[in-house]
């Protein structure tokens, strides 16, 4: 009896080792994708290397990080580089300033969007407080120059003159960066207009807060990734899409209520010329002479999801009428509450007393 108890323990236990050793290799394997996968909520970012163009502090840097919390964010020189690691895969997502609130569309980045073949598959909001900064010991009177990327420079224009201050703007290719081109070239002369997180790091002092010309300021980013995502309806979803129109008549108002009859809300509409055929030339023959045209790509974002029978329809119907389309990302919008900076937006949008 004691021996066959003995037995079953060792029977027992072995078992019990060769369940443990294979709940161990069965963790190590590849688990198959099911149908509740297509319904996972967005990865948070873990392991992700965002590229971005800037030197950390830069805005678009806070943009990957709030896009993807636990994100490896990578600088880059110039936005084609951004591009590019993302298409060589040295990156896996891309982050692209698009419109602000006060500077409007940053048109080159829309020409990018086209000249590359990357997917939007998500947005972000920033809301952009600007500082200006300089080097510890330096007053507002030693200045003479100001630095930052051009979109900073517009959106705190009239605040500038507003501090007095008698300087000269330079345009650069990153806010953080003219931060740190102060710092490293000990620069006493020189502000730059930067973020609070640039001022820590390249050891600048805060000359004034919240310098943009108005306080409710908003940067609508874009992330970019080699793949699209799989469009869905259970969350509010938005889609990109650009195209050209040849020469028929109105082609634009079809375009626009092929949206309005169907009820989707129409988010942007942005025009830039046709680059590799800007000009259509009319030879009239009733005239002497001819007619140059200047021609257009149309960039439109709507509030629909490409899983959406609407959206489908109103792309189906706008094919009838455009030359060229090209759907450049359905992506989750962007509905996270802006912070305090809500309050200020909303003090803006308030009827006066
Ligand atoms: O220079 C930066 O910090 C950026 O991230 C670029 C950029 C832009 O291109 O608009 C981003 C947000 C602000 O609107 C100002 C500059």
């Amino acid at each position: 009896m004691e021996n066959g108890g003995e037995g079953n323990n060792h029977l027992q236990l072995a078992l019990q080792e060769s369940q443990m050793v294979a709940v161990a290799a069965t963790a190590c394997l590849p688990q198959p994708l099911s149908v509740s996968d297509f319904a996972r909520p967005p990865m948070h970012g873990s392991n992700l290397r965002v590229a971005y163009q800037g030197v950390p502090g830069a805005y678009s840097e806070a943009a990957a990080c709030k896009a993807y919390s636990e994100c490896e964010p990578i600088p880059c020189d110039q936005f084609e580089v951004a591009f590019q690691s993302v298409e060589l895969w040295l990156a896996d997502r891309a982050v692209l300033p698009v419109e602000n609130s006060l500077g409007g569309s940053i048109h080159r980045n829309y020409d990018l969007l086209l000249s590359h073949r990357l997917h939007i598959v998500g947005e972000v909001q920033l809301p952009v407080r600007h500082c200006l900064l300089a080097l510890p010991g330096i007053q507002k009177e030693d200045l003479t120059r100001v630095i930052s990327h051009p979109q900073a420079l517009s959106q705190c224009e009239n605040t500038l003159t507003k501090l007095g201050l008698n300087v000269s703007r330079e345009a650069v290719d990153d806010t953080a960066g003219a931060a740190q081109f102060i710092a490293a070239n000990n620069l006493t002369d020189t502000a730059a207009i930067a973020s609070v997180r640039a001022a820590e790091i390249y050891g600048l002092n805060i000359l004034a807060e919240g310098i943009q010309d108005d306080r409710c300021n908003v940067t609508r980013f874009v992330m970019l990734a080699r793949e699209p995502i799989i469009p869905r309806i259970d969350r509010p979803f938005k889609t990109s899409i650009v195209f050209a129109h040849g020469e028929s008549t109105g082609v634009l108002f079809k375009v626009l209520s092929a949206f309005a009859f169907r009820n989707i809300n129409l988010t942007k509409i942005e025009s830039r010329p046709r680059r590799k055929n800007p000009i259509r030339i009319v030879d009239n023959t009733n005239h002497s002479g001819t007619t140059r045209y200047f021609e257009y790509l149309f960039y439109i974002d709507f509030e629909a999801s490409m899983a959406d029978q609407r959206g489908q329809n109103a792309l189906s119907e706008l094919q009838e009428y455009v030359t060229f389309l090209r759907v450049l990302g359905s992506y989750p919008m962007d509905t996270t509450p802006l912070g305090p900076v809500a309050e200020l937006c909303l003090d803006v949008h308030a009827p006066a007393v």
